[in-house]
């Protein structure tokens, strides 16, 4: 099996067990590993045949932007789950990385590893790759090589 990942996708969430994490946001690190065939995008150089790593980080940072938990192993889990489910992915290895959270660490988190049900493998699902929601961050040219 391939792999597609994502690493060091940082995104803004309330998470945390004491009551004053309720009220602030926190960033967490997101490292992404998932299993899928590279060959079909490989031979045809069509992003349709691909994994998005785009639109995975996408859907991710509108997800975690947007949750509330108090366990990162939640959050963890959903973020896997999402994957699993929404991209048709067989197999994700996830690390959940809180940064910041433990005074002289470089960060605390959890690592899964989580499988789809068999019978969800191969029905991929159209948000997967339909490109809802195209923003600003999505756009076709290049970015601007400006410092500004
Ligand atoms: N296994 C976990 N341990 C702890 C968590 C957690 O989410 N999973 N969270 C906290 C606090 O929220 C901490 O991050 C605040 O600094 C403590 N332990």
């Amino acid at each position: 099996m391939d792999i597609v990942f994502i690493k060091g996708l940082r995104i803004e969430t309330v998470i945390g067990i004491y009551d004053w994490e309720k009220a602030i946001r926190q960033p967490v690190v997101l490292d992404i590993e998932m299993g899928t065939d590279v060959r079909r995008g490989a031979t045809s150089d069509k992003i349709e045949d691909a994994l998005d790593y785009k639109a995975v980080s996408k859907r991710l940072k509108q997800f975690v932007s947007e949750s509330r938990f108090e366990l990162v192993e939640t959050l963890a889990e959903r973020c896997a789950a999402i994957i699993l489910e929404e991209f048709s992915v067989p197999w994700v290895r996830l690390s959940l990385n809180k940064i910041g959270a433990v005074t002289d660490a470089e960060g605390v988190g959890v690592i899964i590893e989580r499988m789809a049900s068999s019978d969800s493998i191969g029905s991929r699902s159209d948000a997967a790759n339909d490109g809802v929601g195209i923003a600003d961050d999505d756009r076709e040219s290049a970015p601007s090589m400006s410092s500004q």
